[in-house]
C-alpha cells in the first residue's frame, strides 16, 4: 500500500544539484469546502466539484488537460463521466448510504467519488496510474484513510 502523503511532491530542493533527480511540481493549492452536516461522518472531504453543476463537462475536460497533458488510454478503460447526474443515480441505484465503506477501483477524475461522499460513504479509492491519481487529488482529499493503493493487482 502507498501512503497517500507519499504521493504528494516534496517541496523542491533549494539548489538542486545537476544529477539530482527531477520531482514534480508541487500541486496547485486545494480549495476545501467545509462538509455538510450530511457528510460528517465521511472520511474524505470533497471540494469544489462535488458540487453537480451545469459546466461539469468543461471543468473535467479543463481538469484533464490540466494534469501533464492526460491522454485517456482505452486499455486502461479511461472512459470518463461527465455528467454528475448520472454518477448520483448510480449511487442510489447502488444503495449506497450515509456511512456506507466503498472501496472504489479507479476513481479516475473523481467525478464517482465526490458522488459517493455526498451520500455520506467513506470512500477508499484505488488508481492505478500516477497521472490521474493526481487529478484525482485535486478533486479529493482524503483525510483520515491517508491510503491511496495504486494497483489492483498488487492490493489483491
Ligand atoms: C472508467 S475510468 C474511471 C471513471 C470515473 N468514474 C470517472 O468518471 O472519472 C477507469 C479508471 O480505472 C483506472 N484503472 C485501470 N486499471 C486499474 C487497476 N489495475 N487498478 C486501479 N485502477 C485502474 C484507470 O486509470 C481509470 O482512471
Amino acid at each position: 500500500m502507498v501512503a497517500l502523503t507519499s504521493l504528494s511532491p516534496s517541496p523542491p530542493p533549494s539548489s538542486p544539484s545537476p544529477a539530482a533527480p527531477r520531482r514534480r511540481p508541487p500541486l496547485p493549492p486545494l480549495h476545501i469546502r467545509t462538509p455538510s452536516p450530511r457528510a460528517r461522518t465521511c472520511r474524505a472531504v470533497s471540494v469544489a466539484s462535488a458540487t453537480p453543476g451545469a459546466d461539469d463537462y468543461h471543468s473535467i475536460i479543463r481538469s484533464l488537460n490540466s494534469r501533464g497533458r492526460h491522454v485517456p488510454r482505452k486499455s486502461l478503460g479511461q472512459n470518463y463521466m461527465l455528467n454528475s447526474k448520472l454518477n448520483e443515480e448510480l449511487v442510489a441505484a447502488a444503495g449506497v448510504e450515509e456511512g456506507d465503506v466503498v472501496l472504489e477501483i479507479g476513481p479516475g477524475t473523481g467525478s464517482l467519488t465526490a458522488a459517493l461522499l455526498e451520500a455520506g460513504a467513506t470512500v477508499f479509492a484505488v488508481e492505478k496510474v500516477d497521472s490521474v491519481a493526481l487529478l484525482f487529488l485535486g478533486l479529493i482529499v482524503l483525510i483520515a484513510t491517508e491510503v491511496l493503493i495504486r494497483d489492483r493487482a498488487k492490493f489483491f
